[in-house]
């Protein structure tokens, strides 16, 4: 297997960098310093980060602060993982301690040009390419019960129902307003699946081996730190945590984040520990052997990272991860709701349910 050393071929994440320097863009008037920006090297190192500073010709910048440049706005984590990979929308007459959210919409207040590559971040270089501007929706509340039976996918409306007061969320890309990718990072893209909802797709040729994803966890807990842990995000990261597709299956009554948890978590290999990573949350299952696309979470780095197992992929195709070799489309629909469309199961019988 060739493994990937050099960090330039590295798809890198990490979302409390981003997030630490967004919080700084936003108290410091204006310094692109990258040291400033991202604290004292010791500090990065400490939180894994990659924190060189250099500019490296050609490097695809992979997060950047959300900006208005020109006639054209820069992509941020915060769109990415929680306004388009998002699939929310406001909800009607919430109640929680978090109410004081605000929707920051309008705030296009004094923002610097700093964006974040597989090296640490750096100035926006005039060559970065820019993308067309995103919807902005940042408007995530936290809701209190599961909204069930509406698949991130085409399944059968009919048999959604919601729980209580919570209003109907979509769960679904809006392919009227949506872009059509919603994140990219040269290895593959996030857009829109024939399986269901979202999905990720090869930007280009893959081959065995390639590491297309080293992904860090917003937050990770067991089943019993789940709340504790998650209350400890601040705002964004909740957001961002929010936005995920919940498990569209749960008993009434379910708290939404908990149905999010059961969707979303990858295992981080400790007893029942585990952690939510919004970028590898948006990759669909396969039953085998039509997945293509392994994940293992590195205990060195506290990463996430997902590595191609295919012998070859053709760009454009959909990187499919196994939910659980085990699995039947039974287990599937009992632990996540959905009905299997991968294509290489028969999927969920009807009368697999009913005898069930
Ligand atoms: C971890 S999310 C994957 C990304 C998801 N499509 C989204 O829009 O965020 C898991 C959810 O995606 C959908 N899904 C994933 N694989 C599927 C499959 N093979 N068949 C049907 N739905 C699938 C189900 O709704 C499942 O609960």
């Amino acid at each position: 297997m060739e493994i990937t050393t050099s960090t330039d071929e590295i798809a890198s994440l990490d979302l409390r960098l981003e997030h630490r320097l967004t919080i700084q863009l936003e108290t410091t008037a204006s310094s692109l310093k990258a040291d400033s920006d991202m604290g004292n090297s010791k500090k990065a190192q400490n939180n894994g980060c990659i924190t060189d500073n250099r500019i490296y010709p050609n490097e695809k910048p992979l997060l950047c602060k959300d900006v208005l440049l020109g006639d054209q706005y820069w992509l941020s984590v915060s769109n990415i993982t929680a306004e388009s990979a998002c699939t929310s929308e406001s909800e009607e007459g919430f109640t929680s301690d978090l109410e004081s959210w605000t929707d920051d919409e309008d705030d296009d207040s004094d923002e610097s040009v700093l964006c974040l590559t597989s090296h640490g971040a750096r100035p926006l270089d005039s060559n970065d390419s820019l993308r067309p501007p995103l919807p902005r929706r940042l408007s995530f509340k936290p809701l209190e019960t599961v909204n069930e039976g509406e698949p991130a996918g085409s399944e059968d409306a009919e048999s959604s129902h919601i729980q209580g007061q919570v209003s109907t969320q979509t769960v679904e890309p809006d392919l009227e307003s949506s872009p059509t990718v919603i994140f990219e990072n040269g290895f593959f893209n996030v857009s829109v699946s024939k399986i269901a909802g979202w999905g990720a797709f090869a930007a280009r040729d893959l081959k065995f081996g390639d590491r297309i994803l080293v992904e860090k966890p917003l937050f990770t807990a067991d089943s019993s730190s789940l709340f504790k842990e998650f209350d400890k995000l601040d705002r964004g990261m909740r957001e961002v945590a929010l936005a995920l597709h919940a498990n569209d299956n749960c008993k009434p009554g379910t708290p939404k984040l908990q149905a999010i948890w059961t969707t979303n978590c990858f295992s981080t290999g400790w007893r029942d520990a585990a952690g939510l990573f919004p970028i590898a949350s948006r990759f669909n299952h396969s039953c085998p052997p039509k997945d293509n696309i392994e994940y293992t979470f590195n205990n060195s780095n506290g990463s996430l990272e997902m590595m191609v197992k295919a012998p070859k992929i053709a760009a454009g195709e959909e990187l499919t991860i196994s939910y659980g070799n085990e699995r039947t489309p039974l287990d599937l629909f009992l632990r996540y709701g959905f009905r299997c469309r991968c294509g290489a199961c028969p999927g969920l019988l009807d009368n697999t349910l009913d005898i069930w």
